[in-house]
């Protein structure tokens, strides 16, 4: 479905992906890991076609992705969820926000479509709110139901339980086993990562792909854990008076 070969990005000079190749089949659920700054963040921006890549190839369904052969049929296949929800929030009410992209893509049926999935997410009370006030896991929810309501082939998340309390996040993980939409999801939550897939892409601090393999199989592997600095040190209590430092994997 989708194809990376020998991608590079870079911010003016900064290089931020370097030599990225993967290849993602249809309804695969993947995780991408890595530190703050790694490059997460735009290789997601390069998968939806917000950007470009200066070197490499992208291809979707074997179809080369370029600037200018992206159109509302690419769009309408591929949905992205940023980190920062209030960035994609724009209208003023809920329901507009979900039926937005059903307007745009001048869909039939869209208030049955608004009310079906805003029940199943569980914000049907929120449809006549502004969504700019909702709390920050109920602004996730709106922007995640304002994507899947087009049914997308394949979506796009960055961080999408950062804001989400304990029960929504358990929420979200249900919906990920359930939902049969390709999905390559951005976290840093470990825990996240391994109940939605079996499958992890690696990024170190020198914005190579260290790693694309078994989730497990990755757990175990302190080395390439240390490289991409997904785990550390740092000094922990045990009861009243002994602390200690070593590794921690955060789950
Ligand atoms: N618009 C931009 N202009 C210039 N540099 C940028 C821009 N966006 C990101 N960067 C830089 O590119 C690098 C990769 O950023 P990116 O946001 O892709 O990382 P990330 O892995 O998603 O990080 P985080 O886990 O903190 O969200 C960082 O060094 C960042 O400072």
């Amino acid at each position: 479905m989708i194809t990376l070969q020998n991608i590079e990005f870079s911010y003016e000079e900064k290089k931020v992906l370097h030599d990225i190749s993967l290849t993602i089949n249809k309804g695969e659920k993947v995780v991408l890991l890595g530190s703050n700054g790694s490059g997460k963040s735009t290789l997601l921006r390069i998968l939806a076609a917000l950007y470009f890549p200066k070197k490499g190839e992208y291809l979707f369904h074997t179809k080369k992705v370029s600037k200018k052969n992206i159109d509302k049929n690419f769009r309408k296949k591929v949905g992205i969820l940023f980190q920062n929800p209030e960035s994609m929030i724009f209208n003023p009410t809920v329901k507009d926000e979900i039926a937005f992209s059903l307007r745009e893509f001048d869909e039939e049926n869209i208030d049955k479509k608004v009310l079906a999935i805003s029940e199943k997410f569980g914000i049907a009370h929120l449809l006549d709110k502004n969504p700019l006030e909702l709390s920050g896991g109920e602004k996730q929810k709106v922007v995640l139901a304002s994507i899947l309501i087009y049914e997308p082939e394949i979506l796009l998340l960055d961080e999408p339980t950062a804001a989400m309390d304990p029960r929504t996040t358990g929420w979200f993980v249900d919906l990920m086993l359930e939902i049969e939409t390709t999905v390559i999801v951005a976290t840093h939550d470990l825990s996240i990562a391994y109940e939605v897939s079996n499958r992890a892409i690696v990024l170190d601090e020198k914005h190579t792909m260290v790693y694309d393999g078994d989730i497990e199989k990755l757990f175990k592997d302190l080395q390439t854990l240390q490289k991409a600095n997904l785990i550390h040190k740092h000094k922990h209590r045990h009861k009243k008076d002994f602390t200690h430092s070593h590794y921690h994997l955060h789950f």
